[in-house]
């Protein structure tokens, strides 16, 4: 057991941090020599700061080569950017989902316990809370190697060197920065004060979105990547052998541009048009930025509490008050669209009754309308015993037929031989935990990936017994001009 040191004060200037940071190194020092273990360690240090954008501190101190997650939820107020890299796994196989948690149990020893039992007030300076203190995860839809199908790792897990979180409330700025026996405390004291002072101060206008949506858009061309109505009638023949009950098909377009994308610009775009929605980024470190704006959640854990989504059935948003009532209660009741979300909602329901859970839900789905579309939504909650990590739970449902289909198995293999492009990441997990076991994992769609002067935009739809393949391929279309609408 490592020696527990006194509490810590928060900390008010440069000296206190310095104490801070010697404290830390003691303790760590004695759990390495307690232990006999040896290595490097780390800490995490947070401090309360006037409200910035997180958006704007991405923009303004992530390097381009590092990696970076972004999430906001605009219509909630909160927003969260990780950029640099502290720890990170980058992993594959069927066992990735607990890689990735193995490696978040790992990373808890040492420091991270410490400070799990001795987290102090975080205002203004201190040893991060364990609720703040977050590791940020992405997954690949399938399980399968890096290659020019997929450019990202299959499963990554980040413990950002920095995080801003902004929440309605606060807005907490945190360092996790690497400790270990040999660190000169007093270098990195320096450091960390000046790069804390720098985020207060920086001048978070600098970058105008305003000026930005001034200039012209850039001539572009589209290129399709497959043919959908296609693959939607070769489905439909599967569901009519019944070898299918429900199919999720996507589109894919590539968009070449005059003009490099610019994600970020993109982002700021996407949170403005959708702020119902998911505002996502996920960069590995490199040149690929994906990012989105989905509606979609897969798993959202607060003190225990579980929400996911079932979210299926979708209609367009009328262009009068009394239009778009009439398209939202054709969308409720249409037994094609029923019956495409009922098998998502029983599918999350018996997976969570598997794990021993008791879920609950409203008996009818309710509208969830979004700025270009509609869909049928259930929110189904469940109380998660502490014996089950989120990342279980995200390991359980990954792919719903939301965004697979049913069988599942035999859908994921319909969809590999007859998609022709990799998903990556969309339709994937994407998001975080932290280490007093809260989680949030939203699913990748209304997505694109972003390189130089091309973007590939993804979307899709559920096909079912019925589905009429026109109509599915403007279901894709409507989705795809949404995105496409930020992007240019
Ligand atoms: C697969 C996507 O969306 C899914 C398919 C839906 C449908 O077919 O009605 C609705 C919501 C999502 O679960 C996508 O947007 O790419």
């Amino acid at each position: 057991m490592p020696v527990a040191p006194r509490p810590i004060e928060p900390v008010q200037d440069c000296k206190s941090l310095y104490k801070l940071l010697f404290q830390c190194q003691k303790h760590i020092k004695q759990v390495l020599d307690s232990e006999h273990q040896s290595g490097c360690n780390w800490v995490s240090i947070s401090q309360e700061i006037e409200a910035v954008d997180p958006l704007l501190a991405l923009h303004q101190f992530n390097l381009s080569d590092q990696p970076h997650f972004y999430f906001e939820k605009p219509y909630e107020g909160e927003a969260v950017a990780a950029f640099g890299k502290t720890l990170s796994l980058s992993t594959g196989g069927d066992r990735r989902f607990l890689r990735t948690q193995q490696f978040l149990k790992h990373s808890l020893i040492g420091m991270p316990r410490f400070m799990a039992t001795h987290g102090v007030e975080t205002a203004p300076m201190g040893i991060t809370s364990p609720a703040d203190l977050r590791c940020f995860c992405s997954y690949t839809f399938f399980d399968e190697p890096r290659s020019l199908h997929s450019p990202f790792a299959s499963a990554m897990i980040l413990l950002p060197e920095w995080q801003i979180l902004r929440q309605p409330d606060r807005c907490l700025a945190t360092a996790n920065i690497a400790l270990d026996a040999d660190t000169n405390v007093t270098m990195l004291t320096d450091a960390l004060w000046r790069k804390f002072q720098k985020i207060q101060q920086a001048n978070y206008s600098l970058l105008n979105f305003a000026g930005s949506e001034a200039i012209a858009p850039p001539s572009w061309e589209f290129l399709e990547i497959n043919d959908f109505q296609k693959t939607v009638e070769k489905a439909l023949r599967s569901i009519h052998q019944n070898r299918l009950q429900k199919l999720v098909l996507s589109h894919a377009v590539d968009v070449i541009s005059r003009r490099p994308f610019d994600w970020l610009f993109s982002l700021h775009h996407l949170r403005q048009l959708y702020p119902d929605c998911y505002i996502f980024s996920v960069n590995q470190g490199g040149s690929k930025t994906f990012i989105g704006a989905s509606p979609e959640r897969l798993v959202s854990v607060r003190n225990q509490r579980l929400t996911t989504d079932a979210l299926a059935g979708s209609a367009p948003r009328g262009r009068t008050a009394d239009e778009d009532a009439r398209l939202g209660y054709t969308l409720l009741n249409t037994p094609k669209e029923r019956h495409e979300h009922q098998v998502v909602v029983d599918f999350l329901r018996d997976r969570l009754l598997c794990l021993g859970l008791s879920p609950q839900m409203p008996a009818a789905p309710d509208l969830l309308r979004l700025s270009n579309i509609q869909h049928l939504h259930t929110p189904i909650h469940a109380h998660l015993p502490a014996r089950l990590h989120p990342l279980e739970l995200v390991d359980a449902l990954h792919p719903t037929p939301a965004v697979a289909g049913l069988p599942r198995d035999i859908a994921c293999e319909e969809i590999r031989r007859s998609e022709g492009f990799g998903r990556s990441l969309y339709a994937a997990p994407l998001g975080w935990v932290d280490a007093a076991g809260n989680a949030e994992f939203i699913v990748g769609i209304r997505s694109a990936l972003l390189e130089g002067d091309r973007a590939r935009l993804y979307a899709g739809a559920g096909i079912v017994a019925g589905s009429d393949p026109a109509r599915e391929l403007a279901e894709v279309k409507l989705k795809l001009q949404a995105l496409l609408k930020a992007l240019v």
